[in-house]
């Protein structure tokens, strides 16, 4: 029986961070494009999703020649990014047709998420709605508003990650708004839509790679972390 959870892998960034020629999703973690990572923990899980990766179509013939020198053959639909992640979450959402998907949305440069937050994440979402997996802030935070400061309280702060997890209705309703640049995630779309958000809890590794020292950083937690069975 297929699943009715699928992921959509948002890989349609250019990297502009990292400041590398190869978007960072491809750039090597151990040898191995990174996005191979992310991939490997999704179709691991327990919650077995239908994976779809979007990505912009100049890197389409990459990637597949990519998957053929690698000899990766994780199952996948690929589908044209967008210009800005809102829409490449929006081309990737109108390829699912089952109305009862439970979705998954996933940045293709956080290769480390645990499968034990992924299944989670689909099993809160399946009862709630919709699940948001994030981490308590470790540091004090401030918050600066016309060059003055003030402290926050740290136990109402947390840092939002990826996956996003949302029953089919709601990524529907959010993702048919017209895009505003106060979209940084998903959570903000489907809150915009009038959906409250559920946290859940992740963990700081789930780091995403956004400048050059998060590739050395990442290599290190992935040389720490259990092989699957
Ligand atoms: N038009 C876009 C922009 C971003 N993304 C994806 O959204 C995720 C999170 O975005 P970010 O880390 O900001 O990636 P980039 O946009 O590539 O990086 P930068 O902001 O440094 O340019 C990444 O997996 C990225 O590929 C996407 O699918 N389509
Ligand atoms: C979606 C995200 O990873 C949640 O933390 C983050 O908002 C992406 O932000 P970016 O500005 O595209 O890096």
């Amino acid at each position: 029986m297929s699943s009715k959870n699928y992921v959509i892998i948002v890989a349609g960034g250019s990297g502009t961070r990292m400041r590398s020629a190869l978007p960072k999703q491809f750039l090597p973690l151990n040898g191995r494009p990174l996005i191979f990572y992310t991939l490997e923990a999704f179709a691991g899980c327990n919650s077995k999703p239908n994976i779809i990766v979007v990505m912009h179509p100049d890197y389409h013939e990459y990637w597949q020649q990519t998957c053929s020198d690698y000899g990766f053959t994780t199952p996948h639909t690929l589908v044209a990014g967008g210009s800005t992640r809102f829409h490449s979450v929006k081309n990737g959402f109108e390829t699912i047709i089952d109305k009862d998907a439970v979705i998954a949305v996933h940045d293709a440069v956080r290769p480390l998420t645990a499968t034990e937050v992924i299944d989670r994440a689909y099993q809160h979402a399946n009862l709630h709605g919709n699940a948001v997996v994030a981490v308590k802030s470790r540091d004090s935070v401030r918050r600066v508003i016309e060059g003055i400061s003030s402290a926050l309280r740290r136990e109402e702060i947390y840092l939002v990650q990826t996956p996003q997890t949302f029953i089919y209705s709601q990524l529907e309703a959010a993702y048919m708004q017209p895009y505003n640049e106060s979209f940084t995630d998903d959570a903000s779309v489907v809150e915009a839509a009038g959906y409250p958000i559920n946290l859940i809890e992740g963990n700081d590794t789930n780091i995403k790679i956004t400048f050059p020292d998060d590739i050395a950083i990442a290599e290190l937690l992935l040389s720490k972390k259990p092989s699957p069975l």
